[in-house]
């Protein structure tokens, strides 16, 4: 198949022809912004609630010139849905663990220099908080830049199912469960929304707050995340 030919009728992917282009575009436009570089991230929207399927990103492709065949339809286990399509993400549970989530239609997970390096840097204390800043009200369900965000931090293991498990108890947590996104230590960030739109928006918008954090602490010379 060349890179814009229709996959064949036989192909799980055909009828989705839309979607698939829609993630090569996010694809290219987070390539352009330097936050998935390389092979790096993945990239999955929800085609089916019950049962639930994603159509996500094949392992190892160049993100900023994706295909239409660098794509595979998986099942909530992450398996794909029918033989002879190519090997999904290495990271695919932490798509479906994601997409299990009422209301989830697209996750993202993208590389930029400043998730990698905050996720290091406020690793012990758990989080990167972000508070005050109008850009917050980008982010569903915030209303006023009287708020506090907590972007937390995940260890980061090649461990993939473990981790997912991990996710998952954070995500139903019933004191404060994960909102929006989450940092994986030196690797990067996961986000999500309703639809690849809003979580487009996640990931542009937790990476403006994240690069004000990271250029504040660098002009006032210490690590005062709070202050
Ligand atoms: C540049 S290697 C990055 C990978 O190890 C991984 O973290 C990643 O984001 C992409 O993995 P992939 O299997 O292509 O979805
Ligand atoms: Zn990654």
């Amino acid at each position: 198949m060349t890179a814009t030919a229709a996959p064949p009728a036989t192909s799980p992917l055909a009828g989705h022809e839309a979607k698939i282009d829609a993630l090569r575009e996010t694809g290219h436009w987070l390539w352009q912004r330097g936050f998935s570089l390389g092979t790096s991230s993945n990239y999955s929207v929800v085609v089916s609630r019950d049962p639930l399927e994603l159509l996500i990103t094949a392992s190892g492709k160049d993100k900023g010139r994706l295909t239409r065949a660098d794509f595979v339809i998986v099942d909530r286990d992450g398996k794909a849905t029918s033989p002879g399509q190519p090997k999904s993400s290495a990271e695919t549970l932490l798509h479906t663990v994601v997409a299990e989530l009422p209301g989830v239609g697209a996750v993202l997970h993208t590389h930029s220099v400043w998730a990698t390096v905050l996720s290091d840097l406020f690793f012990k204390q758990g989080a990167v908080e972000i508070a005050g800043y109008e850009m917050l009200k980008g982010l569903d369900g915030i209303t006023t830049h009287e708020h506090t965000s907590q972007i937390e931090i995940f260890e980061n293991t090649q461990d993939i199912p473990q981790l997912a498990e991990q996710v998952r108890e954070r995500l139903t947590n019933s004191i404060r469960p994960l909102k929006h996104g989450y940092l994986i230590r030196k690797h990067g960030m996961y986000t999500w929304g309703k639809d690849l739109d809003e979580a487009r928006r996640h990931v542009e918008i937790i990476e403006f707050l994240l690069e004000c954090t990271a250029r504040r602490l660098m002009l006032t010379g210490g690590l005062h995340p709070a202050s």
